[in-house]
């Protein structure tokens, strides 16, 4: 599926009566694009995200395409919207293959267009594709924090939802895991979908974004291209640490902390 632009606009989120997100409209996020959403901790990025996907109260318009996405519950999301939370749950009792078949087989269009050897076959070709060929059988109660955070990955993407949502996705990888997280998150915007990644690594969103919010109390403080919305004056108001962009390969300027 490709073709539609998120729009978000007086958009609140929050949990029940308490309000974290408040009124943000942002610019309209076209299929391709990989939105990084930053800012402090306790700034709201995660009740943003998962206000979009159904798990938090939220109010205002939040369109994609021309799906309404606050008229559905987050069942009725699914087949559009994908979400990797901040923590992998423990104790499932399944292996990183099981787990990802599971996804596929677990949206609702896929329980009624796919077989399972259609599924397990979608579910190998993306482990492979991530480079987990070598733990796709490995419990996942005893994988690494690393490694259940890329299992969790491919559990996300497999299902190839036109929106992504990944909240923290490389908290707990290593350089490569990084690296290897990003460059398939952005081959999954570059194919048409959108991604939007909560990142406090500011350097990545740098390096990997098309654009940015900055989310800041709750509020909205600024959007735009990275390079353009990141100024030492924003990091130093936002974060309240002083910092200096240098520039980097590729044009691309990197921020510096002393
Ligand atoms: N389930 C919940 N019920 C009530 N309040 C919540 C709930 N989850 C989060 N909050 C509150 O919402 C506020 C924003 O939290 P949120 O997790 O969205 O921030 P964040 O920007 O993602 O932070 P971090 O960078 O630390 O992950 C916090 O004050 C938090 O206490």
């Amino acid at each position: 599926m490709s073709g539609l632009a998120l729009e978000l606009s007086g958009f609140s989120a929050g949990y029940g009566r308490r309000r974290i997100v408040e009124d943000a409209t942002i610019e309209p996020v076209r299929p391709g694009s990989l939105l990084a959403l930053v800012g402090p901790n306790g700034a709201g990025k995660s009740t943003l995200l998962k206000a979009l996907a159904g798990l938090a109260d939220a109010s205002g318009t939040a369109r994609l395409g021309t799906a309404d996405l606050l008229s559905r519950a987050a069942r009725g999301r699914e087949n559009l919207v994908g979400f990797m939370p901040q923590t992998v749950p423990r104790g499932v009792r399944l292996s990183v293959f099981e787990s990802v078949v599971g996804a596929v087989k677990a949206a609702p269009i896929a329980r009624e267009a796919l077989g399972l050897a259609e599924a397990e076959q979608r579910a190998a070709e993306t482990l492979e594709a991530l480079g987990l060929a070598e733990i796709a059988h490995a419990p996942l109660d005893r994988l690494s924090g690393g490694q259940r955070q890329m299992a969790s990955f491919a559990q996300t993407v497999v299902r190839a939802p036109a929106l992504l949502l990944l909240d923290e996705p490389t908290s707990a990888l290593d350089l490569r895991h990084q690296r290897e997280l990003m460059l398939a998150a952005r081959a999954f915007a570059d194919a048409g979908r959108i991604v939007a990644v909560v990142l406090h690594d500011l350097n990545l969103a740098l390096r990997w974004a098309d654009r940015l919010l900055v989310l800041h109390r709750g509020r909205l403080r600024a959007q735009g291209p990275p390079a353009t919305v990141l100024t030492p004056d924003l990091v130093a108001e936002v974060y309240g640490v002083a910092s200096r962009l240098e520039a980097g390969s590729g044009g691309r300027p990197y921020l510096v902390v002393d």
